[in-house]
Order: C-alpha cells, then structure tokens, then sequence
C-alpha cells in the first residue's frame, strides 16, 4: 500500500511549506468514528499553526457523518471567507455496500465545491478495511492525515493566492 511507503506526517524532504499566517481555514470534522476524526482534527489544528495560522482564522464545525462532510464544506464556503476548507472524516467498511457509496459521494462531492467556489476543498477522509488501519493513519505508525490535509491546504491557499494576484 502506498501508505506504507510514506509517513503521512513526515515533511522533511517536502517541497517549501508557506506560511499560513495571511490565510483564514474552514475545518469540517464528522462525528462518526470520533475517537479517529477527532485526531485527525487535532493533527490538522495543530500543523496549521505550526505554519503560522492564527487560531482566529481558523473556523471548526462538525456534521454527523463523512456523507455530510460536502454540505459541510458548502456552508462554510457560502458563509465564511477563508481561503481554504479542510473535509475530516473516517469511513470503516462494515458488511454491505454502504461504504462505497459513502467514499464515492464524499469524494466526488467535496471535489465539486471546490470547483463550484473555486477555493481548495481538501479531502482529509480515511477510507479503510478496518479500524486498525484508521488508527494507524490518525497520529499512528503512519503518521495523521489531518497533518497532511492542513499542509495540502496551505499549499492550495498559496497557490490560489499567487494566480490571483
Ligand atoms: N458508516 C460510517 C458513516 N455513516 C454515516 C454517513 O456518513 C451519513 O452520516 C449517514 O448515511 C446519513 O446521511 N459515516 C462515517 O463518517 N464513517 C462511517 O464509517
Ligand atoms: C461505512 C458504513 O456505513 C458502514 O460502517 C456501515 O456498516 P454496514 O455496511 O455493516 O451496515
């Protein structure tokens, strides 16, 4: 897996992070699988301030489920001016279907509110076999998405902000 080539925190080799101090975020976090997204919010949290975020722009809701993560994302974008919405979640595959649906929906979803505000939707979602691998990827041995969602965002606002400019 190619998760397991790479520490989903480790940014030591990456190219230049910019700072985050000019830029306000929009946080999604789903309630399911709490004791997962909330390390995955904390991760995220603390990498934007790492970078210089200012907590006062940095904005956190939580929505039921994964599947609401794309109206979540929405809202904010429509109510809120940040530069970028980081989407957390974690969808465990159980016996029927139903994750599949749930994966495909948020990921098509979140990736059509960036396009419709034209403004970074990160998908910091784990969709995984298990709850082993889902702790794994939220500060285990893996490292935390959320660390890699807030650094993606930062790097999507930069990139914003230079082609605007
Ligand atoms: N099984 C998981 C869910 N299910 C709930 C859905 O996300 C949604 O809230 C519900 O279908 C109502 O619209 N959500 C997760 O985030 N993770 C899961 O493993
Ligand atoms: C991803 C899900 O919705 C899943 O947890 C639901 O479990 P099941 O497919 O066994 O109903």
């Amino acid at each position: 897996m190619a998760t397991q080539l790479k520490n989903l925190s480790d940014f030591s080799s990456a190219s230049e992070i910019p700072s985050a101090e000019s830029f306000s975020f929009g946080i999604v976090v789903a309630e399911w699988n709490a004791e997962i997204t909330n390390a995955l919010y904390q991760g995220a949290y603390s990498t934007l301030l790492k970078y210089g975020a200012k907590p006062e722009n940095i904005h956190s809701f939580t929505v039921p489920g994964s599947f609401e993560l794309t109206t979540g994302a929405d809202l904010i974008l429509k109510n809120k001016m940040v530069d970028a919405v980081i989407c957390l979640g974690c969808v465990i595959r159980g016996e029927t279907r139903h994750f599949d649906f749930i994966c495909d929906a948020v990921a098509n979803g979140v990736t059509n509110v960036a396009v419709k505000y034209s403004k970074p939707v990160i998908f910091g979602v784990l969709t995984t076999d298990n709850q082993q691998q889902a702790i794994d990827r939220s500060g285990g041995k893996h490292g935390n998405k959320g660390d890699e969602a807030a650094v993606t965002a930062i790097k999507m606002a930069k990139l914003n902000e230079t082609l605007i400019n």
